[in-house]
């Protein structure tokens, strides 16, 4: 298909399914459609400039860029527009891609079900017995958006399994690379030490087209890894992919109670079904998996106290009326009616934890409990963590290649039923996705199919594969295999 013909699609789907609040900023055809007729034009002529030149790629609102708002669904930055385009926005420019707009999310990205939006709820394409269904989060929005064809791909971030959670719940693709791979300068800080760029795709194929545009160092970013580094990471990590035949490990610590039935039937179909290709099944313990939950909400909110500091109305934010001269009413103004509930929420919870008063019995240990997550891991992949050794050991016998697990403990819940539940109750869908964010490991979530009736009901679960830090490329590879299969039916 043309590559106008293809992008005129995607703004029919942006105008056919408004209703379910994607977008923040929609596709601005006039300014944008120009690009893709170049490239089409380079295309013709053989020039193209990568596999994505022409493609619509759409991008959180969190990631900024000059040609749009960035508004992070945030009352405090309405309107805010950037000077200059965040670094992943410049690559994917550079390699020919055109922005299909900014896509809706969970305030700042807090949240698993991007319900926390000053622009409304974004709204998953499926729905059960009538009722809408939550599209997970925070970059539900980029998920639905992807899922409904409304772009080619989109960008997002995941912090603690906001690309993840979204594409297990939609029957996309999500991938979180390793820690500092991804430029973060132009996204919008939550939590610096876990935020990651992150893909949405509708296959595997085309979130590597993505990973390959947007996967390059930058000094700009301070935690972006340095040219060395990378070469370290890539020669060690091309010495495990050769392999043909992985060793699957299958973490015990995943196999909950509370775990959906279609889940765990995916999960075995899944793992069965890698075994009849000849790859080895291995059980592994991760035994400070039970802890991650509690210390992530720990550690994120911390971050988030100190990174949500600026937005007072003077530094940045939408100014509220207040008397400037007296002291904290501008601000308290500001911030009392720019941020919502859970902005406001995790703030109180971060400065209490960061407190001299609790700083020791919740922020530090939450801090060793992150090392015992990331101590796990090691384990269990046997693999020196490239970045801190010259040589990367040969693993032991006993090591994995990868890990797999469901991304989620339960199915997409209805939006309704959310609004009844507790924070809390909401923070437990990170269950699965936050260890791996901990240790800043790559994680993919794939969809399997799952036998349902009804075709308004998600026909998928998703699957999550988990790689030793640097494997980006094992992942998606692994994920590839999974998502070349359809279970049987039984
Ligand atoms: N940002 C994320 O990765 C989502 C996670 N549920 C959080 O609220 O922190």
């Amino acid at each position: 298909m043309s590559l106008l013909r293809e992008a005129e699609r995607c703004i029919a789907n942006q105008e056919a399914h408004h209703a379910l609040n994607a977008f923040i900023s929609r596709l601005q055809p006039a300014q944008e459609l120009g690009a893709v007729k170049s490239a089409e034009e380079r295309r013709t002529a053989g020039k193209s400039r990568s596999p994505i030149d022409g493609k619509l790629v759409a991008i959180k609102d969190n990631i900024v860029t000059t040609s749009y708002s960035n508004t992070c669904a945030s009352g405090v930055l309405k309107g805010f527009r950037s000077p200059f385009n965040a670094s992943v926005v410049e690559r994917l420019k550079n390699a020919g891609a055109v922005i299909a707009g900014k896509t809706n999310l969970d305030e700042f990205g807090m949240g698993s079900h991007s319900i926390n939006s000053s622009f409304g709820a974004v709204k998953s394409q499926y729905s059960r017995n009538g009722h809408e269904l939550s599209a997970g989060g925070s970059s539900g929005g980029s998920a639905v958006a992807v899922a409904t064809s409304q772009c080619y791909a989109a960008l997002g971030t995941d912090t603690g399994g906001s690309v993840r959670l979204p594409a297990s719940y939609t029957g996309t693709v999500g991938f979180k690379p390793s820690y500092g791979l991804i430029s973060r300068w132009g996204v919008v800080a939550y939590a610096n030490s876990l935020d990651t760029v992150g893909i949405l795709a509708r296959t595997t194929h085309s979130a590597k087209q993505i990973f390959d545009a947007v996967n390059h160092s930058d000094t700009a970013d301070p935690t972006n890894l340095t040219l060395r580094t990378r070469s370290r990471i890539q020669k060690s990590a091309e010495r495990e992919n050769i392999k043909k035949k992985l060793r699957v490990g299958v973490p015990l610590e995943y196999n909950i109670e509370e775990l959906s039935p279609s889940i765990r039937r995916a999960w075995v179909r899944t793992l069965e079904h890698l075994q009849s290709l000849g790859h080895s099944l291995h059980a592994v313990s991760l035994p400070a998996t039970r802890h991650a939950l509690s210390a992530y909400y720990v550690l994120a909110p911390a971050e988030v106290s100190s990174n949500l500091a600026k937005y007072d109305g003077v530094r940045y934010g939408a100014r509220e009326p207040g008397d400037d001269n007296q002291e904290g009413v501008l601000f308290s103004a500001t911030r009392g009616n720019g941020f919502g509930d859970e902005a406001r929420r995790r703030i109180l919870l971060g400065s209490y934890t960061l407190s001299a008063a609790a700083f020791d019995n919740y922020f530090i240990k939450a801090q060793k409990i992150r090392r015992l997550v990331q101590q796990d891991f090691d384990r269990v992949f046997a693999l020196q963590n490239p970045l801190l050794t010259t040589d990367a050991q040969p693993p032991d016998s006993e090591a994995v290649d990868i890990l797999i697990c469901p991304t989620a403990p339960t199915i997409a819940p209805s939006i309704s039923s959310l609004k009844a539940q507790s924070p809390v109750d909401n923070y437990m869908n990170d269950v699965f996705t936050v260890p791996a964010s901990l240790a800043g490991l790559p994680a993919v979530s794939v969809p399997v199919h799952d036998n349902t009736e009804s075709s308004s009901e998600p026909e998928t679960v998703g699957i999550q594969i988990i790689g030793q830090y640097g494997d980006d490329n094992l992942v998606l590879r692994a994920a590839s295999i999974i998502e070349g299969w359809q279970a049987p039916t039984s």
